[in-house]
């Protein structure tokens, strides 16, 4: 069964777009990353799964059930870690996590206590003695109390330092082991790259690509960088599946997408003091990506 099914998702604030007949499925048992910049409407699109928020038209689906007419009955598998948190600053976290828990019917305080020794978050601090990077621990310990189904978090990093946010992904891996679909929501390509098997991308509210990590890294699209021994013109490299050409130092570098023996050929022609071919990053492809659309 898919754990997430979205069919041309709309949502509109008023006249202003939010997102625009967004459609992607995951299957269960995926770790898959949703990614675009500031605005573009990653919040929108989480908020109308869980029936925070109303589609406009359209519809989704979690574990099959419709997000509008079954929302309660599905937010019990799901532990959602909204991009900021608000809380009840004069609770203690222990007195906030057991309240949190109290909806899901379950005795969690035993993971309750095992994620809050990984994440060395201490649960009896006052709330509002927290910073910033403690607050969004709460919430990890939060979405992930009840052993959820599946975890969407949305911009979930922020504010941890760098061996947090691995003792969080490696949590979020066993999570996954253990059954657990996961919706990862980022601007941060190198984070999405590291954890996830596919990847949507959205931008001003609509999808632009929807892709395996791997066959972005490695299939698609080769980095070439190639110095020649004339000055390098752009019509010595310009044929089909050529993007991204970049001068820079005398070393022309550009993404190429199709059958590389057709390159081959072409860098056959020119007379070459140096080359390298590498795979691009995802940040590269994702620009990419955003001029093209462009
Ligand atoms: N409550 C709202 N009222 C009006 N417009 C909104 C509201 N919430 C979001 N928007 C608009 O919808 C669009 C998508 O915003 P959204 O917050 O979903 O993007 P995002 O990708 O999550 O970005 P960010 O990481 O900045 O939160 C933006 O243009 C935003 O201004």
């Amino acid at each position: 069964m898919r754990a997430i099914e979205l069919n041309r998702l709309t949502k509109m604030y008023g006249k202003s777009r939010g997102i625009i007949d967004v459609s992607f499925s995951v299957e269960e048992g995926e770790i898959f990353g949703f990614i675009g910049p500031n605005g573009a409407g990653k919040s929108t699109t989480i908020r109308t799964m869980l029936g925070l928020i109303y589609p406009t038209s359209g519809s989704a689906s979690i574990f099959g059930k419709d997000c509008v007419a079954h929302g309660t009955e599905i937010k019990r598998h799901i532990g959602y870690l909204p991009s900021e948190v608000f809380y009840y600053d004069n609770m203690r976290v222990k007195e906030l996590l057991k309240y949190s828990a109290s909806f899901y019917g379950k005795d969690c305080s035993k993971r309750m206590r095992e994620l809050a020794d990984v994440m060395e978050l201490d649960l009896n601090k006052r709330i509002d003695d927290l910073s910033l990077g403690n607050k969004k621990k709460v919430g990890i310990v939060q979405g992930l109390l009840h052993e959820p189904k599946l975890i969407i978090l949305d911009e979930p990093t922020s504010g941890l330092d760098p061996l947090m946010q691995q003792r969080f992904f490696d949590l979020l891996q066993e999570e996954n082991r253990k059954g657990a679909t996961i919706l990862f929501s980022s601007h941060i390509l190198s984070e999405v790259q590291r954890l996830c098997d596919r990847v949507a991308i959205i931008k001003e509210g609509r999808l632009i690509a929807l892709e395996k990590i791997s066959s972005l890294k490695e299939n698609t699209y080769k980095k070439f960088k190639v110095e020649t021994k004339e000055k390098a013109s752009r019509d010595m490299f310009a044929m089909e599946g050529v993007t991204e050409w970049k001068e820079e130092d005398g070393v022309v570098s550009f993404l190429f997408k199709g059958n590389v023996n057709e390159m081959v050929h072409r860098l056959a022609s020119v007379e070459l003091s140096n080359l390298w071919v590498e795979e691009p990053d995802l940040e590269e492809i994702f620009m990419h990506f955003y001029v093209k659309e462009d």
